[in-house]
């Protein structure tokens, strides 16, 4: 249930920086040495540090929502795939959008200072630079969490440093990340032209559960998937929108559910969810599938969903962020086609560098589709596919999501069917629209879209792994203290190293010894590591080829950290 604040006109700008400092007393920074740097996953640590933090992030969703004319703005307090003992928080743009960057840097500054005093400070030079008028309209956020218990301790924090920079509030309680991006934009597109929908969490359900009956008509699922949801609030909200499904007998869509458990905290994300079966390449705790049985998985807070299942053997076999992207781009490629519209609308898919060859292959040569690469984190993704007529991007971890121009919009909703095929090509393409949450990659939206690709195309998991051969990959880390030491070529898509000096140089030599081998190392947004990918035409070369590739960050770093 949300409930909301009832906070008057707004004081003015010295009561509030007043307001603000004798707040922060309650919640002192935690006396850590390092700064803190609002990062691709928003903050995130251990939830004992986070207190101050939450508290700050409020008072930095109160000044964007100023800027924005009082626009509501999101926050979400999750550590999505990450351990129980740590949590973070994000902050939702008006569209449900990542934050907007100079903000990014107006938390990463409001988290490093010290005292209430240089809060308050701090705090009124940034109100100076952003130049919001003491006139603007008042500021509104809504805000929710995941199961993690030290949520509801957080919510304190936050709702004091909302109340302290005098935002309007509510809190939707338990929610999964994409689900509060979805109400940050039907809130600010309610009275508009195109409203998002319902601005609530049954809204939400009905959104979903209305779309993937239209995309279902004419379609039959082959058996049934089960859903591994990490332990966490995958689990209530996928029960919830089962509520709003036909029934089995009536859809002939089945979906089972595993590791639900939410009520024990520390299981959350333990042996299972979507990054440990990425990750560890293997099924989750709980697996009980026969050969060839359609599973997928969630991560902490539901924005992740992969697919796998085992052949006989057993042999796991992974269908990935990839894989979901390809089969999601060869569909739209094929309706586009039969309802006449191939010409006007062009598919691109968007990756990273982690995306397997194998796939960017197919999508060229294949699908002939056009591929691009941007850095790693949804953000740039997100940003190359509003470029694209309708862009489908996917992180090889699971994350993504489709979006459609207003031009696709416009050509999929306003095209003059020819014939009853062009007529049936169109409804699925108009319920696709609506059942992809566009706002952000939303495991419970993906899961539906894929279902319904997978039914319409008649595929079991086993033709969906034969349309492409992945390439033997491995992904690597090296704790380092010096990440930021480690930066890439701008425009490379970070598949080059511009330093540390002569790096790269070793890195490429060692690549060039295997057949078909690709490695590239970059520094982690979310952890103090350096990352290091490979791929290669065997996968016994691909472990020789990482190895070799980890030993010289291991060597360099080492030298690195003994001369601080
Ligand atoms: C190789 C990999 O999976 N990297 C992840 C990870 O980023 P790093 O910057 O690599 O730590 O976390 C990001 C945020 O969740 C996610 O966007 C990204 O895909
Ligand atoms: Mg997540």
């Amino acid at each position: 249930m949300a409930a909301a604040n009832s906070a008057d006109a707004r004081p003015s700008e010295s009561e509030t920086e007043k307001a603000i400092v004798e707040a922060a007393k309650h919640y002192p920074r935690a006396n850590v040495a390092e700064d803190f740097q609002y990062g691709t996953a928003g903050f995130r640590m251990k939830d004992d540090l986070l207190d101050y933090i939450v508290f700050i992030v409020g008072i930095v969703a109160t000044l964007r929502s100023r800027k924005v004319q009082g626009q509501t703005i999101g926050i979400m307090i999750t550590a999505s795939h990450n351990k129980y003992q740590d949590n973070g928080v994000k902050v939702v743009d008006t569209q449900g959008e990542m934050l907007e960057q100079s903000f990014e840097h107006v938390a990463t500054q409001l988290a490093n200072v010290h005292t209430p005093q240089d809060l308050g400070t701090t705090y009124a030079s940034v109100l100076k630079k952003l130049n919001i008028p003491a006139t603007t309209k008042k500021a509104h956020v809504i805000f929710a969490r995941d199961t993690r218990p030290s949520g509801l301790r957080l919510v304190k924090a936050l709702k004091a440093g909302l109340e302290a920079a005098g935002a309007e509030y509510i809190d939707y309680g338990v929610l999964t990340t994409p689900q509060l991006h979805y109400l940050v934009k039907a809130t600010n597109t309610e009275s508009g032209r195109n409203p998002f929908g319902e601005v609530s969490e049954e809204g939400y359900y009905k959104k979903l559960a209305k779309n993937f009956v239209a995309a279902m008509e004419d379609a039959k699922p082959i058996g049934s998937v089960t859903v591994d949801c990490a332990n966490g609030v995958g689990a209530p909200k996928l029960k919830q929108l089962l509520k709003h499904l036909p029934p089995p007998e009536k859809s002939g869509l089945r979906i089972r559910i595993v590791n639900d458990q939410i009520e024990k905290p520390e299981a959350l994300n333990e042996g299972c969810g979507a990054d440990f079966v990425k990750t560890q390449q293997t099924t989750p705790a709980g697996f009980n599938g026969k050969a060839y049985d359609r599973w997928a998985s969630f991560d902490g807070d539901a924005d992740r969903i992969i697919y796998y299942f085992n052949e006989e053997g057993p042999v796991f076999r992974m269908l990935d962020g990839d894989r979901i992207a390809t089969l999601t781009a060869s569909f739209i490629g094929e309706l586009l086609q039969k309802a006449g519209l191939a010409e006007k609308v062009k598919v691109s898919v968007i990756q990273t560098a982690y995306a397997n060859g194998a796939s960017t292959r197919y999508i060229e040569q294949g699908l002939k589709l056009k591929s691009e690469f941007t850095d790693t984190g949804v953000k740039h993704l997100h940003h190359a596919a509003l470029r694209a007529d309708i862009g489908v991007y996917f992180e090889a971890n699971g994350h993504g999501t489709v979006l459609f121009s207003p031009h696709a919009t416009k050509k999929i909703f306003l095209s003059e069917p020819q014939s009853p095929a062009q007529l049936e090509a169109l409804n699925i393409l108009r319920a696709l629209t609506d059942l992809i949450n566009q706002a952000v990659g939303d495991a419970l939206s993906d899961l539906l879209l894929t279902e319904v690709i997978l039914a319409h195309k008649g595929f079991t998991v086993k033709e969906w792994l034969a349309t492409y051969t992945d390439m033997p990959s491995r992904l690597g880390k090296v704790n380092v203290l010096d990440r930021r030491s480690y930066t890439t070529v701008p425009g490379s898509a970070e598949r080059k190293l511009a330093s540390p000096q002569y790096m790269q140089e070793k890195i490429d030599e060692i690549v060039a010894k295997y057949k078909d081998g690709r490695s590239f190392v970059r520094a982690s947004g979310t952890e103090d590591a350096v990352r290091i990918y490979g791929e290669a035409a065997e996968s016994f070369d691909v472990d020789n080829m990482v190895e070799k590739v980890m030993e010289t960050i291991m060597a360099y770093s080492a030298q690195g950290v003994a001369q601080r």
